[in-house]
């Protein structure tokens, strides 16, 4: 899947990608050439102005959106290359997702939102339950497992949504404001808990932020402007293994 032997390894290959929503005569250039590479293990945290692209760059990196020109290499695979089939099993199996809306499942308690993704890969129910468990245990929701999302708190339910992404191991971690509705106690609480699996497990994250305070937590923080990269550097906060931060140097990007 991902060359997990080389924590530096690119695991991420974005290379001239263009979106263009249209709408009967309107287009919009949302992503204009823009190239990213992302190394197993970092923690890259994405801000830019309103409008700038950044979810655009998320669904389309990830291959929930399609693109209009260039291509998208995950674990050294083509996304674009792929049939739609193939596409979805290859990010079922590769990617997790964590967004502001918890997108759990209003009937299903915690352990079974969170043993989801390991079912739909054909895990073992008992391992899938086993793991689901480890997991919720992981994000301080060990006793809450039976309880379903509206018996649950904001940041709880943002732990199951971590938990849930995190569970099948996934090579990255795609989150779109995962802190956006939650009040600051709790969205430091989930910044706290996406930077210790970043740190102890090497988790490759990518982070849609408007917030600077999380942004310069992060490894490496990439800046967007009508749809291209305006700025990449490291943060000075280290990667996994003490490797410093996730970018070479800063340095103007695009
Ligand atoms: N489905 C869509 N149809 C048409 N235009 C869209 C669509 N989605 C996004 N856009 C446009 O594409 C551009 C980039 O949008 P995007 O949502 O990626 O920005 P963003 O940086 O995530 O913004 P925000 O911080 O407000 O969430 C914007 O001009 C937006 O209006």
């Amino acid at each position: 899947m991902t060359n997990a032997s080389d924590p530096r390894a690119p695991l991420l290959v974005a290379e001239g990608v263009r979106k263009v929503y249209r709408s009967g005569e309107v287009s919009v250039l949302a992503l204009d050439d823009l190239d990213l590479t992302v190394r197993a293990g970092e923690l890259v945290a994405v801000m830019g102005p309103s409008g700038s692209g950044k979810t655009t760059l998320l669904n389309c990196l990830s291959g929930l959106d399609d693109i209009d020109g260039g291509r998208v290499l995950v674990g050294g695979r083509d996304l674009f290359a792929m049939s739609d089939h193939e596409r979805t099993e290859h990010r079922a199996r590769t990617m997790g997702f964590v967004f502001q809306s918890y997108n759990l499942i209003p009937v299903f308690s915690a352990v079974e939102n969170v043993e989801l993704p390991l079912l739909l890969v054909g895990t073992d129910p008992a391992e899938a339950r086993e793991r689901a468990l480890e997991m919720l245990g992981r994000v301080g929701l060990g006793e809450r497992a039976a309880h379903r999302p509206n018996q649950m708190s904001g940041g709880e339910q943002q732990r199951v949504t971590v938990a849930r992404a995190l569970v099948a191991r996934p090579a990255i971690v795609w989150a779109d404001e995962p802190t956006g509705n939650l009040d600051t106690a709790m969205a430091v609480q989930i910044m706290d808990l996406l930077r210790e699996l970043n740190r102890t497990d090497g988790q490759t994250i990518v982070l849609v932020t408007h917030d600077p305070a999380i942004g310069a937590s992060a490894g490496r923080l990439i800046r967007m402007r009508d749809g291209r990269l305006v700025e990449d550097a490291p943060t000075g906060v280290p990667a996994p293994g003490g490797g410093g931060g996730g970018a070479p140097a800063a340095r103007p990007a695009g």
